[in-house]
């Protein structure tokens, strides 16, 4: 991997949940371009990791992080980070997809207008453009006034994908994006993933191992807390250096 520039680089990152220390020492890179997946048993951590990219923590009470978490190497705990900024450039989908319950045009519109921007030609574009990089637009484009919610579950995912595409962010992180899907809309999904790479960073929480070793160039396998081994996925899944990864992929627990 590391023939791609770094995106994040996190050194030494400890979370606390009031006393519970729930991540350890946690260094790891995610470079750019590429997937990077992050396994591991529940509760391990994935999440509360991936939620420290954007600082979607931030959002916890009594909560507390510590390390460098350095996007394009700025530090963004620093005083000057905007926070609004920060998770416009790093862009979040849920494992539930969580359509506003409007129309699939200001689902997408709504981040772009929230920041200001009023021209609705360029609204037009931002919203056939996103929705066409989430490989929606050909099923939408002649009902962008229908509910979001009319939509099947699969759409609604790649619909709050589009959303989170519109506001142009370089880091998509997604959590377990597929886990409600049934099996053709999680492989669209994993189609769109490979092809979203591309155009920017992704770093995807999965429980299903298949999945992460058909999306992922990267995978980090993280076990109580802690970041137990990562590198390209093809060795973490054919030689894992550690036991504990080799036991949790070839299914001993977990
Ligand atoms: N909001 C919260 N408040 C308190 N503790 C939390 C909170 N969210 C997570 N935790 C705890 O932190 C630890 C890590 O949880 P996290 O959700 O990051 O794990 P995970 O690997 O993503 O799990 P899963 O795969 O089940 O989603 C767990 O012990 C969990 O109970």
């Amino acid at each position: 991997m590391a023939q791609y520039p770094k995106k994040f680089a996190t050194k030494g990152v400890n979370f606390w949940y009031g006393s519970h220390h729930a991540l350890h020492d946690i260094s790891l890179i995610i470079p750019q371009n590429c997937v990077t997946a992050l396994i591991g048993p529940s509760g391990c951590g994935k999440s509360t990791y991936l939620r420290c990219l954007n600082r979607m923590n931030d959002m916890i009470e009594h909560t507390r992080v510590e390390g460098e978490i350095l996007l394009d190497g700025q530090e963004i705990r620093g005083p000057k980070v905007d926070v609004v900024e920060l998770r416009k450039r790093v862009g979040m989908v849920f494992q539930k997809s969580n359509p506003f319950p409007k129309s699939i045009f200001e689902n997408i519109a709504y981040g772009p207008r929230v920041a200001g921007l009023r021209s609705r030609a360029r609204l037009e574009e931002i919203v056939e453009s996103s929705l066409k990089h989430a490989a929606l637009w050909d099923e939408v484009k002649d009902r962008l006034n229908d509910s979001a919610l009319a939509l099947s579950g699969g759409q609604q995912q790649r619909l709050c994908i589009a959303r989170a595409l519109a506001t142009d962010p370089d880091v998509l992180l997604m959590d377990e994006p597929a886990s409600a899907l049934d099996p053709t809309s999680t492989s669209r999904i994993e189609d769109l993933i490979f092809e979203l790479k591309d155009d920017y960073t992704i770093v995807i929480v999965t429980h299903n191992m298949q999945q992460a070793a058909r999306v992922s160039d990267q995978t980090a396998f993280f076990y109580e807390g802690r970041l137990i081994e990562a590198g390209p996925t093809t060795e973490v899944f054919t030689n894992p250096t550690k036991q504990e990864t080799e036991d949790y992929i070839t299914g001993r627990f977990g």
